[in-house]
């Protein structure tokens, strides 16, 4: 097999070539399919599977990769379906492609599927690994943890970092972490700032807390000195002269925490900054006082400065002592979490050149192909790098004449998708491989395959308008300590940049709506947001009764949104599924399993006891703790719970018998681990989300969970919280986008940024910046995956409500409703047609879809 592409046919990709590539794609503008046509290409051509490395972020997107392609090269060796071939022949850019080669490639692949690396970057890496053990320092027959491991062994660490320090240091400690203040549980706070600060320090050097530069403390002559001119002073307005009496008072008491959140002292601040004279509501003080205000500035300056910084230093030291601790106890339970993998590879991997790379890894990848690649890390990039600049170097490298398809790189992603901030994700990465990769060449794709016409209008008008919003006023502030500056700055470049969608469905009919639900008298923002989850529901169970067979997906911002709205439409009798699962705990069979292994562990505690006592368990002879813990001991936990399930599953409905079953496989993987014991297993069952295999037609999410997927009609019921959220967090001082942090700092509220050094108030204003980009980001998702209809509900407020930094805002202001937001029950914003569900194509569950007929082709072509 060996078919040349037609060089003047790029097909409907544009893809004509396998030059390095970069594709920056909008929403439903078809990555997945851009990108299977660049891996069929290239298989095509006669590339053998083992030299192709695709990588994505999920294992559902590795999974629906793998599936579109054995789908469409099975489709189009199907002599009964000649639109499929010609489809691919169009897809992959060879107009000639005959039909035998593709019945033989799929033979190839069926029989070699193992070597077609389409996968996570997670198990990239932990492949990667297992041929680097040694230089990456791992132990003899290491296992990877999973998510719930790593937050026992997190637990197990910080505990031990309380353990070595004495009464006194922790105390001291714990001061400094909290500024002075000491609130919370000692373990509850180490967790805090192991969750804030772990996962960024292990990236950078050792001094890194060190980086805030503290100021001296005025000579105690000057601070005397200013209090004096101060009580000298005589302002004719009796408030200026109470302020500067207290101001006195202070200086003389060297009493300076009081002064640190005062207006006066941040107006002093900003007149040093604008050259401006200083005023207190609005009112000049007599000449005479600038010299003492100096004095008073400095004061507040260094002792907010100094808290910082030692809350830095604190920070420094919990977290090198944590980095001892947990390093020792994976080393202990040879356990590696797929971060220490990645950090190690992305070490090692900066020494080695890229020959001796393929040698190590039994063979070279000549072909690279990232997806999402605006969620890549800098730890990622920096393991994917020497792939891609070997694939990207066509020509020059060894063994490059003989090969039948030259080397080949291509990456495909959307920075209005980037949401993965938090979770070490830097769209800014996406925007370097274009000055790193040598030779790329960039596309861009606008056109969606997905949406109506009026939905991809709201979508052009929401985003191009976003500059509408009172909050873009800020945006020539030019004052590097003012917050809403950068946040600002972030809502214009996020329209300025952003492209005009159009749409390829012209034809599809579709409905998209504004509105406000009901007014809730006296109620707290939880009840507003909750009459908002009505509205939803009520749409939801419509459309369904509708069209049951639409698919509808209901996108929240929290996971306790998802819980409301499951809850109010399973009590609506709507089949409703959550994306990513439920813990096993919602099924009263599996409540019961957990009763008897918590009896078994803790036989003083007659809880268990008694929940048994109401459950067919007791009729087993003999049953009771002793019972179970010997049964544990003998035979496993696995096979203690499929034996009491075995108990259960004849009184149970298909639904609870499946999460039985699901137990039964959670008990079989979580018996692997040598520590295993009985209440941690339940703690396991307890946290972990198992997804039913089956999804419904009404779908419950949050908008990160819905990325890549898509739904005929969106309801978008959580829009009215603020943006962005303050973080508890840290602020790293990058100098350029992807660079290790040359600095880190704790978090400072922004009424005081203005006492931070120059470097320090750009990294403070970075971040907000970042936050808020990645807040319209966020919105970008949820509202383009919508085929035909998108519905958004918001609770009416007030017209000054409407200034507010909120998405519900934001789309007012940008769709240009006329109509009033405070009414209850209005709609503000109509387009396209509300029966919309009657007319034009239904598109179920592609992903099912695609596998019942990836399975039902593979079938009929081995029969055959
Ligand atoms: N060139 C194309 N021709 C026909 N259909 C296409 C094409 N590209 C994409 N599609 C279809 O459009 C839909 C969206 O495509 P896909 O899921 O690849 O988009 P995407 O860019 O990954 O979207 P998102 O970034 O929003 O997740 C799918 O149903 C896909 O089959």
């Amino acid at each position: 097999m060996n078919v040349k592409p037609n060089p003047s046919s790029s097909g409907s990709t544009g893809d004509g070539s396998l030059l390095p590539t970069l594709v920056r794609a909008s929403a439903g503008t078809g990555k997945t399919y851009r990108l299977t046509a660049r891996l069929l290409r290239i298989l095509l051509q006669g590339a053998s599977p083992e030299t192709i490395l695709a990588t994505t972020f999920t294992r559902k997107a590795a999974g629906e990769i793998l599936e579109r392609v054995l789908l469409s090269l099975a489709q189009a060796a199907d002599e009964d379906d000649p639109e499929a071939l010609e489809s691919l022949r169009n897809q992959v850019g060879i107009p000639t492609l005959p039909r035998s080669v593709c019945l033989q490639l799929i033979d190839t692949l069926l029989r070699n599927i193992h070597r077609l690396r389409i996968c996570t970057l997670d198990s990239l890496f932990s492949q990667l690994a297992r041929s680097f053990p040694f230089e990456l320092g791992l132990p003899p027959a290491w296992r990877l943890t999973d998510e719930i491991e790593e937050s026992w062994l997190r637990e197990r660490a910080v505990d031990s970092v309380i353990a070595t320090l004495d009464r006194g240091e922790m105390t001291a400690l714990l001061a400094m972490l909290g500024k002075g203040d000491i609130k919370r549980s000692i373990s509850r706070e180490l967790l805090q700032v192991v969750d804030a600060a772990y996962g960024i320090q292990r990236l950078c050097i050792d001094e890194v807390w060190k980086q805030l530069k503290v100021p001296t403390q005025p000579e105690s002559a000057d601070i005397t000195r200013a209090a004096g001119i101060m009580r000298m002073a005589m302002p004719k307005q009796k408030r200026l002269l109470t302020k500067l009496e207290s101001f006195a008072e202070k200086l003389e008491l060297r009493d300076f925490d009081s002064l640190m959140d005062d207006t006066l002292v941040a107006n002093i601040g900003a007149a040093r900054r604008s050259g401006g004279e200083v005023l207190y509501y609005r009112a000049p003080f007599p000449d005479g006082v600038d010299e003492a205000f100096d004095v008073v500035y400095a004061a507040a300056k260094t002792k907010v400065l100094s808290l910082l910084n030692s809350q830095n230093e604190a920070t420094g030291t919990v977290i090198g002592a944590y980095d001892f601790h947990i390093n020792q106890l994976k080393q202990s339970a040879r356990a590696v979490g797929f971060e220490d993998v990645a950090i190690r590879l992305a070490a090692e991997f900066s020494r080695l050149d890229p020959q001796s790379l393929a040698v190590r890894m039994d063979g070279a990848v000549d072909h690279l192909l990232l997806d999402e690649f605006q969620d890549t890390s800098p730890v990622q990039w920096n393991v994917l790098r020497p792939f891609a600049m070997r694939c990207a170097t066509v020509g020059t490298g060894q063994g490059d004449s003989e090969r039948a398809v030259p080397k080949s790189f291509f990456c495909v992603g959307d920075t209005k998708q980037a949401i993965y901030g938090w979770r070490g994700g830097v769209a800014e990465i996406f925007e370097a491989v274009a000055d790193e990769v040598p030779g790329i060449t960039e596309e861009e794709q606008n056109k969606s395959f997905r949406s109506s016409p009026v939905v991809v209008e709201a979508v052009n008008q929401t985003f191009r308008n976003l500059i509408r919003h009172p909050v873009c006023d800020a945006a020539d502030s030019n004052d590097p300590t003012d917050k809403s500056m950068y946040e600002a700055t972030a809502v214009r470049n996020f329209a300025r940049r952003f492209p005009v969608h159009s749409t390829a469905k012209s034809d599809l009919p579709g409905h998209v709506r504004l509105e406000t639900c009901r007014i809730v008298e006296g109620g707290d923002s939880a009840a507003r947001q909750l009459a908002c989850f009505e509205d939803a529901a009520r749409i939801a169970a419509e459309i369904h009764a509708a069209d049951p067979r639409r698919s509808i997906g209901i996108l929240t911002r929290t996971n306790r949104g998802v819980a409301q709205l499951i809850f109010m439409l399973e009590r609506m009798k709507v089949e409703v599924s959550q994306e990513g699962g439920n813990p096993l705990t919602d099924s009263a069979a599996v409540e019961t399993v957990l009763s008897a292994i918590m009896m078994a562990d803790h036989p003083g505690d007659g809880r268990w006891a008694f929940h048994l006592s109401q459950t067919p368990l007791v009729e087993i002879p003999g049953f009771g703790p002793e019972f179970v813990r010997s049964m544990c001991e003998d035979r496993g936990i696995a096979e203690t719970v499929e034996f009491l399930s075995g108990k259960l599953a004849p009184l149970c409905d298909g639904r609870e018998t499946l999460r039985l079953k699901q137990l039964t496989a959670l008990a079989l993987g979580y018996e692997t681990n040598p520590a295993a014991r009985l209440r941690d297993f339940v703690r396991l069952v307890r946290e972990k989300r198992v997804e039913r295999p089956q999804s419904a037609a009404v779908r419950v999410m949050t908008v990160h969970q819905s990325k890549g997927l898509e739904f005929d009609a969106v309801i978008l019921p959580e829009l009215d919280g603020a943006l962005t959220r303050t973080r508890s967090g840290c602020v790293p001082d990058i100098e350029n986008p992807g660079d290790a942090p040359r600095g880190l700092s704790r978090y400072l509220g922004s009424k005081s940024w203005h006492y931070l050094p120059l470097n320090w108030q750009r990294a403070f204003g970075m971040q907000a910046e970042g936050a808020m980009t990645e807040a319209m980001c966020l919105l970008y998702v949820a509202m383009t995956r919508a085929r035909q209809s998108l519905r958004m509900v918001i609770q009416p407020a007030s017209k000054a409500a409407f200034e507010n930094r909120t998405s519900s805002s934001l789309i007012f202001h940008a769709l240009e409703s006329d109509q009033d937001p405070t009414t209850g029950q209005t709609v503000l914003y109509e387009s396209g047609t509300p029966t919309w569900m009657n007319r034009g194509e239904r598109i179920s569950d592609d992903h099912h879809d695609a596998q019942v007929s990836v399975e039902t082709v593979s079938i009929r072509f081995r029969e055959s």
